[in-house]
């Protein structure tokens, strides 16, 4: 039996589209123990509020109309992410929806576990708590191209 001490650190990328942020907040209020001890990262807004309102140690990236979809898909394609919590807001159109597709379609392409509602988001962290995505460690930085520049320099950044 693995300890919670024992188990690796995992990347885990937050997103909330504008009217799903409240209830992220409200749910990672809740697991903020489980995940304090991972490393974080978040698009622009999201992780501001996270930081500020449930004190999670976020790393910021930009915000996601203004390409934080897209840098954290950049870090999915180096295979340096290993779950992504991401609430849709599947009722309002979004300015920047083809980056929104892209980085659901290269999470497929990299089979990380990523939850698009509150449900599997709920699921997702429970399975976190239990070790069931500790095999994801084993996966990470294994980049589909060897002796990539920017995927070393993203991980050396991450560590
Ligand atoms: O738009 C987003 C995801 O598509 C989220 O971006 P913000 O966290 O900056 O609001």
């Amino acid at each position: 039996m693995v300890s919670p001490e024992q188990r690796p650190t995992l990347h885990i990328a937050l997103i909330a589209h504008d009217r799903k942020k409240d209830d992220l907040v409200r749910l990672l209020t809740a697991y903020r123990p489980l995940l304090e001890r991972h490393v974080l990262f978040a698009t622009g807004t999201t992780g501001k509020r996270l930081r500020e309102e449930v004190g999670l140690p976020v790393r910021p990236f930009a915000s996601g109309p203004y390409g934080g979809d897209q840098q954290i898909g950049a870090l999915i394609a180096c295979n340096l992410v290993d779950a992504v919590i991401f609430l849709r807001d599947p009722l309002t159109a979004q300015p920047h929806e083809p980056d929104v597709s892209a980085l659901l379609r290269v999470a497929d392409v990299y089979d990380v576990p990523i939850a698009t509602n509150e449900g599997t988001a709920e699921v997702l962290l429970r399975a976190l708590g239990e070790g069931l995505l500790d095999f994801r460690a084993v996966y990470r930085g294994q980049a589909h191209d060897d002796g990539n520049d920017f995927c070393r320099r993203c991980a050396e950044a991450l560590a």
